[in-house]
Parts: C-alpha cells; sequence; structure tokens
C-alpha cells in the first residue's frame, strides 16, 4: 500500500467520547488509503466516565483494523475528546475511570471556583474561560471532595489525548490546545497558573509539559501498538482542535460540528474572554486561538427522542407548534447542569415527526445562538457554516441548520475531520510545513455547498420564548 503512494504514510486518531477512529493517510496527497473505528464505552446515569485503558485498547483495534499501511507510518498525531480528567497513580495506572467533559457532577466546585477566582470577567481575562463543569479544573476539585482517597493516590493527571501520547511515546507531553481546556493553564501567559494550581492543591509536577505548536512530543516506543518503533509522534491536541487543522480553518470561518457534543467555533488571531462564560476561550494547536461554544445535547439526545418516538432519524415533519428543548444530560450552553427536557405547545394535531424535528429544532437552536456569540466571525449572512461531525451526514440535521441560520452550508466529503486533523499535524511534523496549510493542500474543505433558505424566525422566537419562560423548570 505504501509502495503506491505519493508521500510517506501518517496516521492521524480521533479518540472521542464513542470511539477511537484511525486514518492512514498519504501525507503528500492527502488520500486516506485505510481507516478503522472502535468503540468506547461511557457510564450512564449522571456519571459520565471511561476507563482510559480502554482507549488504548480502542486504539489498537482501530490500528489492526488499518492493516499494513498502520506499520509503514513515519508519523503519528493523536487528538483527543478535551477536559477529560485522567488519574493515575505512581505506577502510571489509572487510580480511577477518567471523568469526562460531559459529566456536569461538578457543578458546586466549579461555582466555587469561580467565585474564589474573583468571578467570571477575572477567569475570562486570565484563563480564558469560565470554568464550568466541563473543565478538568472542576472535576479535579469534585474529586478532591468526593473521593479524597482517590485524589490523594494520584500521582500524575492527564487529559485524554496525553494519556495516549505518554503510552507511545514515554513522554509526558500536552499541547495548547487541550492545555487551554483544563483551566489551571493561563492564555494570557500560555503557562499553568500557579495560583489556580495551588487553590485546588496540583503540583505542576504533576501536568505534562506543554509542546509549543510544530514540537515533536517524541517517537513510538511502544510494541503494544502495530505502529513502526521510532516513528515521530506529534504532541497531538483536542478534537475540536484538530477538526480546525483538518478544515485547514482560515480565521473567521465559522463551523458546527454535530456529534456527542455540539460546537460551534472559528479560528481567530485575537485572544478571545468571554465573561460570561458561552463562549470558552481556547487555544488553537497553531499559534491562534479557537472561540468555542459547546452544548452536551447534540446527536445523542436527537437519537434518543427518535428511539424513544420509535422512528428513524430521518423520519422528521414540518410545521407543528412544538418545541422542545432536549437538554437530557443537563445542558452546558446555556450553563443549565442540573437541567432536563423541556416539552411544550404540544396540540392534538402535534405529530410524531414534529415531535423529532422539535428535538433538532431544540439542539441546533442553542448552538445557533452560541455560534452569534463568537467573536471575529464573519457575520455575513452569506458567509457559509462549514458542518461536520457524524450528524453532518444526516439530511434532517443540515436542513434544520439551513432552516433555522438562514445561512448556506457547506459539507466537506472527508468525514473524520478530526483524524484527519491530526493526521496534518503528524504530516507537518514530519515534512516541516503548517498543518493546516497540509489540510489545505490535501482539499479537505471541499464539499456540497447548500445554499441559504428562508431563516424560520417563527420557530426561532418559539424556542427562545420557551427557554426563557421555563427558566425556573430548568434550573436557570
Ligand atoms: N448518517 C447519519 N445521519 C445522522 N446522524 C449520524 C449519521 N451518522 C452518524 N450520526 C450521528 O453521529 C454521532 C457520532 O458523531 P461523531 O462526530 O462521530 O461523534 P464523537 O463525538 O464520538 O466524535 C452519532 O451519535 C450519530 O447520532
Ligand atoms: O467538551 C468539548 C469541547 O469543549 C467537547 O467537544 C469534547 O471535546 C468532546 O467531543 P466529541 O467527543 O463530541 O467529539
Amino acid at each position: 500500500m505504501g509502495a503506491q503512494s505519493a508521500g510517506p504514510l501518517v496516521v492521524g486518531v480521533d479518540s472521542s467520547t464513542q470511539s477511537t477512529k484511525t486514518l492512514v493517510v498519504d501525507a503528500e496527497t492527502g488520500e486516506v488509503l485505510a481507516r478503522g473505528q472502535a468503540p468506547h464505552a461511557v457510564s450512564g446515569g449522571a456519571a459520565k466516565e471511561s476507563d482510559p485503558r480502554q482507549w488504548w485498547r480502542a486504539l489498537g483495534e482501530a490500528l489492526e483494523q488499518c492493516g499494513a499501511a498502520a506499520r509503514q507510518a513515519s508519523a503519528v498525531s493523536v487528538a483527543g475528546q478535551q477536559h477529560g480528567l485522567v488519574t493515575l497513580d505512581a505506577a502510571g495506572e489509572p487510580v480511577r475511570p477518567a471523568l469526562l467533559w460531559n459529566d456536569v457532577r461538578p457543578a458546586r466546585e466549579s461555582a466555587r471556583l469561580i467565585a474564589q477566582g474573583g468571578g467570571p470577567a477575572a477567569w475570562a481575562e486570565r484563563i480564558g474561560s469560565v470554568p464550568g463543569p466541563a473543565f478538568t479544573v472542576a472535576k479535579w476539585a469534585w474529586l478532591r471532595a468526593h473521593e479524597p482517597a482517590a485524589a490523594a493516590a494520584t500521582a500524575a493527571v492527564r487529559l485524554p489525548h496525553d494519556y495516549l501520547v505518554e503510552r507511545l511515546t514515554g513522554q509526558a507531553v500536552t499541547d495548547r490546545g487541550d492545555a487551554s481546556g483544563t483551566g489551571w493553564w493561563a492564555t494570557a501567559t500560555g503557562t499553568y497558573d500557579a495560583e489556580v494550581l495551588d487553590r485546588v492543591g496540583l503540583a505542576a509536577a504533576m501536568l505534562p509539559r506543554v509542546a509549543l505548536p510544530g514540537e515533536a512530543a517524541g517517537t513510538v516506543r511502544t510494541d503494544e501498538l502495530p505502529l513502526p518503533h521510532g516513528a515521530l509522534v506529534a504532541a497531538g491536541t483536542g478534537d475540536n482542535m484538530a477538526a480546525a487543522l483538518g478544515l485547514g480553518l482560515r480565521p473567521g470561518q465559522p463551523v458546527l460540528s454535530l456529534g456527542t457534543s455540539g460546537t460551534a467555533y472559528a479560528v481567530t488571531t485575537r485572544r478571545p474572554a468571554d465573561p460570561t462564560g458561552t463562549v470558552a476561550g481556547f487555544a488553537d494547536a497553531r499559534g491562534d486561538w479557537l472561540p468555542l461554544a459547546c452544548t452536551l445535547n447534540c446527536t445523542l439526545a436527537v437519537d434518543r427522542v427518535a428511539a424513544l418516538l420509535g422512528r428513524d432519524r430521518e423520519a422528521v415533519e414540518p410545521g407543528g407548534s412544538a418545541v422542545l428543548l432536549p437538554f437530557l444530560d443537563g445542558e452546558r450552553t446555556p450553563n443549565l447542569p442540573h437541567a432536563t427536557g423541556l416539552l411544550h405547545g404540544l396540540r392534538h394535531d402535534t405529530t410524531a415527526g414534529h415531535l423529532l424535528q422539535a428535538a433538532y429544532d431544540g439542539a441546533v437552536f442553542t448552538l445557533l445562538r452560541a455560534l452569534d456569540r463568537l467573536p471575529g466571525v464573519d457575520a455575513a449572512p452569506d458567509a457559509p457554516l462549514l458542518l461536520i461531525g457524524g450528524g453532518a451526514r444526516g439530511h434532517a440535521w443540515r436542513e434544520t441548520v439551513r432552516r433555522l441560520s438562514g445561512r448556506p452550508v457547506v459539507v466537506p466529503e472527508a468525514d473524520e475531520l478530526v483524524a484527519l486533523g491530526a493526521a496534518a499535524q503528524a504530516a507537518g511534523l514530519l515534512l516541516g510545513e503548517d498543518p493546516a496549510a497540509v489540510a489545505r493542500r490535501w482539499g479537505t474543505a471541499r464539499g456540497a455547498a447548500h445554499p441559504a433558505r428562508e431563516r424560520d424566525g417563527d420557530a426561532w422566537d418559539r424556542l427562545a420564548a420557551t427557554l426563557t419562560d421555563g427558566a425556573a423548570l430548568l434550573g436557570g
């Protein structure tokens, strides 16, 4: 397979909430030569936890599916779900399962940390983000309060992607993109924040080194995976930062990602600092910024409503007056960690198809509202939204975005943009190129363009009114 490729081979990994996906890519042309995917288990109920060792096993399985191509790779990069708290003991073994980004149990710790740090505006200014329950710092504070023995047994703290990088290379290394989702790495200084670390009783020595953009983490040093010993390993990054690389994003281009999480983001050259906390002020994996809003209830919530109704996920019907705010797991945007789903506006003539459409509308509405708050986004109504993630494959998702946004939408042909972005980072490292330029050369953002439709202002207004009027029920 390598013999037929124009250039050296690179491996891009997306270790996200529901699965690990791997791509083997020709570094020269961007052609995907092999792919693999293996599922992850996430605990149900209030706790959202996964055993980090299963991510490693899933990585091995997904790479095995890539066959001989993976064994010929010259460079590898791992992107991972952001924020997850991985706690390792002195032997490097997980102390307990990782607390994931969508676990809202640290709501109280988040509120306490925000107050102790001088309030939301002070956090945004210094750290770049207001640390909601998703942030690693809130999760660590929760662990200390609720499982002090586990916290005391912790010798090292990692994020999902850098846990995998360390198992690959033996090096404790992360990058600025993923570090910016911890709450203890300050975007104002580009360093770990001693005051925050002190407040939560964490020593900087327990954290990985933050590599500079374009710096390698090390080389493959493990025999447990079907990868060549000595292949270069890039620093990796968070999954959203990797997708930004994978699209070769230029500043101002808005992206909506529809996956387990819904995210709305754009690259900016100015450091973001949103004092309301709606937009997290992440760093990107290069030298710019990635202001991003994230919802907890996206594809899984809509699929759940479809299952409850006994309908295929595409079996929507237009019209109807029903409003569904699908906050099945609490919600992060808006910040309603204790919310449950809210159904309003039922009539005798409401059909199951209307209800399913209402679930899509609710999920897309919260994302588009947040998109309007992103700084530096091209505000021109004819600027297309790039639609990515598993949901972008769905007709109902795409049409809902077009109807509620009134904007043109481009769905890149390339799927797995997170893994492709990781591959572009690996290729950039190998070839000494800017990874976003690599992705642009590969043409990864090319795809079907869907023109703007008339915006459905009535549905938007019904959703906005329900969110406001339902505040007491939603815990707002
Ligand atoms: N053809 C499709 N149409 C609509 N939704 C889809 C389709 N394929 C996958 N999905 C949705 O995509 C989700 C997975 O998205 P993905 O971006 O891969 O998730 P992750 O957050 O784990 O990276 C699934 O929950 C599923 O609902
Ligand atoms: O928390 C965030 C962003 O801040 C999420 O976007 C996670 O990074 C999980 O991503 P997916 O598994 O949905 O891709």
